[in-house]
């Protein structure tokens, strides 16, 4: 014997009841037993509970509700029965029985007044309608079909609106009500009776109750619960995306979720299917053949420590604390009986073994109450001032991770606070039963989604990361890194278990955004270009921490020099950053130190490998041969991928400009070639090293010789700077040439020794390790302790859209390992 339920929103439209009848047809040529509950039709108990309101005031328009539902019904009949004499029975009956509540309502208007115990006789219409109405419907179908007013079968006390089940008794009379009749029986859900005939009602949701009691009482082997959604879900899908259907989980299980308000399961039901041990599935009427969650005992071992995360938006948090409460008997009982008194509910409670403080949650409506209601009763210890005035903090929120098995995995909460903490975000309180059935943690509740989504990413292994990256900066550099994250995208889920969506785009002019990952086909360019919104870095910024998703990371692909004094606040957002701008490494020591030291503090990470040899690995080098102990004696290196270029080209044969105006259209110079040219690029790049060794230089410290002939520098545009080197050919020519005599060749070197940094154009001989560097080759030679003898040499293309782009996304992969 199986039971099966239907809720309203199955049953809301006729079109869905005749999915319903397909459903019960198949079990019935199956040959299967069964019984099946229903609720009222969608939406129906609460118009019932509208029109008596309207009533209960003495307003007569309590009819035009009464005369829909009325109608609702009589369509429903016409809807599903065809013209004949079982349509007409089942009209007839529903008129004559619901003359009888036109005439209740009517009394209720005269008296002014509807007590709980004449609601529920109102609301027991729902469900009697519902249910006689398919009984008719399944018998026109050829299920030999009953209709059982579960009033009959259930039995309560009188405690209107949320009747106690005396279940000896409904059991007993259930069993020998169906011995006697052996048809398929269709049941009212929701409604039992009292004694006396009274009719009673089980409370909201009721009707899954009905199932449970009844499948108890039959000691049935299954109980199904249909409903519209697929079953119970990891995580409410309305807030993180990813949630998918738990397949099977524990009563208990099942009851935590419940209680954190996945309201899949009345949480009542449970208890009759525990008892008898009958499993219960979660259906999806709308997706028959679709498994759903199967809730027993079976998956109590099955090794998974966590089963769903979820939350209780809203709630505020209460602290008694003071010296007097340590090591005094009987503080919680008098904290707790306090709100009791005022009817306070409590959704959680901490207290550390300190014993200086008590922290509870209850509802924000409850909070001033509560208040009120505790220092009542520690007044006297806080007249005395051994007792602190208590502490309301609100606008938190509770996110808890669910599951049975999690006692018995060490890790958990460490797995739980270290995604909270990566995103940033601060653990108000925390609470685990001794139980371990849950942990919960209060958090501010702006946070909370971020919070189940973070939580999401680090319990479920078949949760792939979503990275959230915002970026700055889409010329060269940024275009090339889409592109690459575009075709790489399918190997990072398979591979690495990530995802990255790009939620925003600015460049100079325009930007865009989009939740759900903005598509990064080969027309984004158009999209960006077609933009309402002008480009604003505060509000790009901004729009960043309002949207304040979980795994954000942003990218700054400019050479823009404002833009660096937004990195404090992102990554005091505990955002982490990745950039080949060199301005905010390259700006005041002090702004260097402190980027690295609010990263630090917030345990967020801040890239910039690319500013130093673009993707060769240069920074990273030098860190680990710091970390492991060695000391540097000496970096000396070729650090310009442009001027690389250009001495590596400048043969002389061709004039010096076009080959400064190919190494720009190949990508290696700045946006502003004057800035490469002129060394400040290679000055800001041994800067960097110089402060990644640990010597607190300035750029005025640097000592830069420039090899441009007068006036370069004075050029107002870059159109005219190269019209300057335009004039200038026999100056390079000759530079070129006199190298050349000596057997030479041209390199712009920076150095490092000790405290002392310097750039300067060099001409080298065979002998030099620069000597022989061709293309956009940079060089870094480390001479440090350990590498005296023979240095440590990083060598390789040192720009170009490709490289650079390559390291920002290694950067970008290597954040979203962090933070997983
Ligand atoms: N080209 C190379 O080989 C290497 C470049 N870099 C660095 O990469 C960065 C980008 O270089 P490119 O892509 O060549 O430059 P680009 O000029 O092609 O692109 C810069 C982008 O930044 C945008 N932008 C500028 N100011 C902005 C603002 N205030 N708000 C929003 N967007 C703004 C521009 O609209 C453009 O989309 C530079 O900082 C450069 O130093 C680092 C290593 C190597
Ligand atoms: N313009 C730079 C690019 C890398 O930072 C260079 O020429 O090296
Ligand atoms: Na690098």
């Amino acid at each position: 014997m199986k039971v099966l339920k239907f809720g309203g929103s199955s049953v809301a439209k006729p079109e869905r009841i005749r999915g319903i009848v397909d459903i019960l047809k198949d079990y019935y040529a199956s040959g299967d037993h069964f019984t099946v509950v229903f609720s009222a039709f969608g939406g129906v108990t609460d118009s019932l509970i509208e029109m008596s309101s309207i009533a209960a005031t003495g307003d007569d328009r309590y009819g035009e509700a009464f005369q829909a539902f009325a109608k609702r019904h009589q369509d429903a009949i016409k809807e599903l029965l065809p013209a004949g004499d079982l349509r007409k029975e089942t009209a007839d009956k529903m008129k004559k029985s619901h003359e009888v509540l036109k005439n209740l309502l009517y009394g209720i208007f005269l008296v002014r007044e509807a007590s709980p115990r004449t609601m529920d006789y109102v609301l027991s219409f729902g469900e009697r309608s519902s249910a006689y109405i398919i009984a008719q419907t399944l018998r026109h179908a050829g299920i030999p079909a009953e209709y059982l007013d579960a009033r009959k079968i259930i039995r309560t006390d009188k405690n209107f609106s949320s009747a106690k089940v005396d279940f000896d008794k409904t059991y007993q009379v259930i069993r020998n009500y169906y011995t006697e009749h052996p048809k398929v029986q269709v049941v009212t859900g929701f409604v039992a009776s009292a004694k006396g005939g009274l009719t009673t009602t089980l409370g909201r949701g009721g009707s899954d109750y009905t199932a449970s009691l009844i499948a108890a009482g039959l000691q049935a082997d299954a109980i199904e619960i249909w409903t519209d959604v697929s079953g119970v879900l990891t995580a409410d899908p309305r807030r993180v995306k990813k949630a998918f259907t738990i397949p099977m989980m524990t009563y208990a299980e099942a009851m935590e979720m419940s209680h954190f308000g996945a309201k899949v399961i009345y949480p009542p039901t449970l208890m009759p299917a525990l008892h008898k041990r009958i499993p219960l599935y979660i259906k999806n009427t709308f997706d028959p053949s679709f498994p759903g969650t199967k809730v027993s005992e079976e998956s109590s071992r099955d090794g998974v420590a966590v089963r769903g995360i979820s939350s209780i938006n809203n709630i505020a948090l209460l602290t008694l604390s003071g010296s007097g409460l340590f090591g005094v008997p009987g503080i919680s009982a008098r904290l707790f009986s306090g709100l009791a008194t005022e009817g306070v509910n409590i959704i959680l409670i901490t207290q550390g073994s300190s014993e200086h403080a008590i922290s509870f949650a209850v509802k924000p409506d409850d909070a001033d109450k509560a208040k009120k209601a505790v220092q009542k009763a520690f007044e006297y210890e806080i007249e005395r001032g051994v007792v602190n005035a208590v502490k309301v903090e609100r606008e938190l929120s509770v996110v808890a991770i669910i599951g049975e098995n999690m006692r018995y995995q060490p890790g958990i909460s460490g797995r739980l606070f270290q995604a909270l903490g990566k995103n940033g975000i601060n653990a108000v309180a925390i609470a685990q039963g001794s139980s371990e059935l849950n942990v919960s943690v209060v958090i501010p509740r702006e946070d909370e989604n971020k919070a189940l989504n973070a939580l999401h990413e680090a319990f479920f292994l078949s949760d792939y990361k979503t990275l959230h990256l915002f970026i700055v900066g889409v010329g060269l550099i940024g275009s090339t890194l889409l592109r690459q994250i575009r075709e790489q995208n399918e190997y990072l889920r398979e591979k690495l278990g990530m995802e990255v969506k790009v939620v925003g785009m600015a460049n100079s002019k325009k930007m865009i955004f989009d939740v759900e990952g903005l598509e990064l086909d080969t027309d984004w360019k158009k999209r960006l270009k077609a933009s309402e919104t002008k480009a604003d870095l505060a509000v790009f910024v901004g729009r960043m921490r309002d949207l304040n998703l979980s795994n954000s990371i942003f990218v700054d692909n400019t050479a823009n020099d404002k833009i660096a004094t937004y990195y404090e606040g992102i990554l005091d957002e505990s955002i982490s950053i990745s950039t080949p701008n060199k301005v905010a490494t390259s700006s005041s020591y002090q702004q260097y130190q402190r980027l690295k030291a609010i990263a630090a503090k917030r345990g967020v990470q801040f890239h910039y490998e690319t500013n130093v040899g673009a993707g060769l690995p240069v920074i990273s080098t030098l860190r680990d041969l710091l970390d492991s102990g060695d000391r540097i004696r000496k970096i000396e290196g070729v650090l310009s991928g442009s001027l690389s270029y250009i001495f590596n080209n400048f043969d002389g044969s061709r004039p010096y400009d076009e080959i400064v105006r190919e190494a720009k259209e190949k990508g290696f110079t700045e946006p502003d070639p004057r800035v490469d040219l002129s060394g400040k690029d290679v000055g800001r790049k041994i800067l960097i090293l110089a402060r990644e060794t640990g010597v607190a230089l300035e750029a005025k410290d640097i000592e830069l010789k420039s090899f441009l002939p007068e006036g370069a520098m004075e050029a107002e545009s870059v159109d005219d700077f190269f019209q300057v080197l335009e004039n200038n050919q026999d100056y390079f020519a000759k530079l070129q040439a006199d190298a050349k005599a000596e057997g030479k060749v041209l390199r712009m070197i920076a150095t490092l020794e000790g405290e002392k940094a310097s750039v300067g154009m060099q001409a080298v001989d065979t002998d030099s390790p620069f000597y022989n560097l061709s293309g956009s080759d940079n060089m870094i030679v480390f001479t440090t302790d350990r590498y005296r003898e023979r240095p440590l040499v990083v060598r390789g293309p040192g720009a170009g859209a490709e490289v650079t782009a390559a390291g920002v996304f290694a950067e970008i992969i290597k954040i979203g390992k962090f933070l997983s």
